[in-house]
């Protein structure tokens, strides 16, 4: 049997004031950076370690992961950052306070663009101060790689080339895996390890700061997943 941990980042500064984040690097708040240690520690606590460690390339991932590994004591493993485990980019919804979205587009569109598997938010312009192709971060990707917006689809293609390229065969080689992304960039691997079809997702939100550990079989199909430490 193998096995894998997600951990969605601990609270970051835009889930606490309710604005949509995606590509933008916003830090973690006090309690985020306290869920992080409170992961760790309980890792710890119930006999786990890791060999290897996956993040994106935004801050509150990273922080997270390097928090958990500190609680630990595993700073020494390696560790790897790629933005193909950004959070799902949000297009022009970027910035904007969620609940006032709402009052101006609907409940029911927010709700689509939030939790929807295929429909993308309002794209973001190239000429946007926000774009991404702008940031040296990603000047070594292909322009066509650089989202102006993202259904969950979208990010679920890009998270699964990762995940079949880096660790897949890690956890083959034998590897303890540990995976620190985002909202959506997990409920995309929840998606495909429990292959939930279609809009089967949408009810699906992932706490903060706290591990999922997902037991495999040797094909990497999910066995049985449970949050550690969840009330
Ligand atoms: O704003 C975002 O990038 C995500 C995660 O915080 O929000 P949502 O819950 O709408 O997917």
């Amino acid at each position: 049997m193998h096995q894998v941990v997600l951990i969605r980042h601990g609270q970051s500064v835009w889930n606490l004031e309710n604005r949509f984040t995606g590509w933008t690097d916003v830090d973690l708040t006090e309690q985020g950076l306290m869920e992080a240690r409170r992961a760790g520690g309980l890792l710890k606590a119930n006999g786990f370690t890791f060999d290897v460690a996956y993040t994106s390339v935004l801050r509150r991932a990273i922080r997270t992961m390097w928090i958990v590994l500190h609680e630990m004591e595993l700073t020494w493993i390696p560790e790897y950052k790629s933005w193909m485990l950004n959070e799902r980019h949000y297009g022009a919804l970027q910035g904007l306070n969620k609940a006032e979205t709402a009052a101006k587009y609907g409940e029911e569109q927010v709700q689509l663009w939030r939790r929807s598997v295929q429909v993308r938010p309002p794209a973001m312009d190239e000429s946007d101060e926000r774009y991404a192709g702008s940031d040296p971060r990603y000047k070594h990707l292909a322009k066509s790689d650089i989202p102006l917006t993202e259904s969950l689809e979208d990010t679920e293609r890009r998270a699964l080339i990762y995940w079949h390229d880096n660790v897949a065969p890690a956890i083959w080689s034998g590897q303890r895996v540990l995976i620190a992304a985002h909202g959506n960039t997990l409920r995309a691997m929840v998606k495909y390890l429990d292959r939930i079809p279609g809009d089967g997702i949408a009810g699906l939100d992932i706490p903060t700061g706290v591990p999922l550990v997902y037991e495999l079989d040797d094909d990497l199909n999910a066995i049985r997943h449970y949050y550690l430490g969840a009330e």
